[in-house]
């Protein structure tokens, strides 16, 4: 079986290509390699998440939640060009590709990084992310129980799951979690999420007292 594609720093040796990614309002064209996720060519969910969400909030922090070498962040980054655009993984292979992919569109101030190099106080106003089902359902609870928290309140985030990997699980999972989750998009095999942020709690008692 082949080395999983959330390496810290996959083994398998370089074999650099291009991809294309192609969408009504943009075209971007993106380097990968061996050892990202989808290395030859834009993945159907990320295709389907970046057509069917509507258009990101146009200013504050965004998050791409398992960047991968950048289709999602740098989508982000040309249709909100004033807002502050976040992408993270653990794969430092394919963050290497996000940033020269962010130069080569001229996109160099998206910030690609591992996650403990974001600020812990910084808040999104929206997450959009084709998240790594395959680390299992324990890890992927962690992750979004790491990260939908740091929604603005009102703030937003889109994922894109296969239906045979778990969406409809996964959408029932996060309303119990707290996060009221609609399913915003169903299209082949796989569904978009529209995930709200935690409401806060309501305030009860007289301080005056
Ligand atoms: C399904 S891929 C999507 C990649 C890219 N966004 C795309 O659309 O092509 C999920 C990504 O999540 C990354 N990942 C896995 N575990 C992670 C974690 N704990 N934190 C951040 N990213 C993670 C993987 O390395 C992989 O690049």
């Amino acid at each position: 079986m082949g080395e999983h594609y959330f390496a810290s720093r996959p083994g398998a040796a370089s074999r650099l290509r291009t991809v294309d990614l192609v969408l009504p309002d943009l075209h971007l064209r993106l380097e990968t390699d061996r050892g990202v996720f989808s290395p030859d060519r834009i993945d159907p969910g990320t295709r389907i998440l970046l057509e069917t969400v509507p258009a990101p909030p146009p200013a504050g922090a965004l998050l791409d939640l398992g960047c991968g070498y950048g289709p999602i962040a740098l989508t982000l980054a040309r249709r909100a060009p004033e807002a502050q655009v976040y992408g993270v993984d653990v794969n430092e292979r394919a963050l290497e590709l996000a940033r020269r992919n962010a130069t080569a569109a001229g996109l160099d101030t998206v910030r690609f990084a591992l996650a403990d190099e974001i600020a812990p106080e910084l808040r999104f106003e929206a997450i959009w992310s084709n998240p790594p089902i395959r680390i299992g359902k324990a890890a992927l609870h962690d992750l979004l129980l790491t990260w939908l928290p740091r929604l603005t309140p009102g703030g937003r985030a889109h994922l894109v799951v296969q239906k045979h990997l778990g969406s409809d699980t996964l959408q029932r999972w996060l309303n119990e979690q707290g996060f009221p989750t609609d399913r915003l998009a169903s299209r082949s095999a796989y569904r978009v999420l529209a995930v709200a942020a935690r409401p806060e709690p309501t305030r009860t008692g007289d301080d005056t007292a």
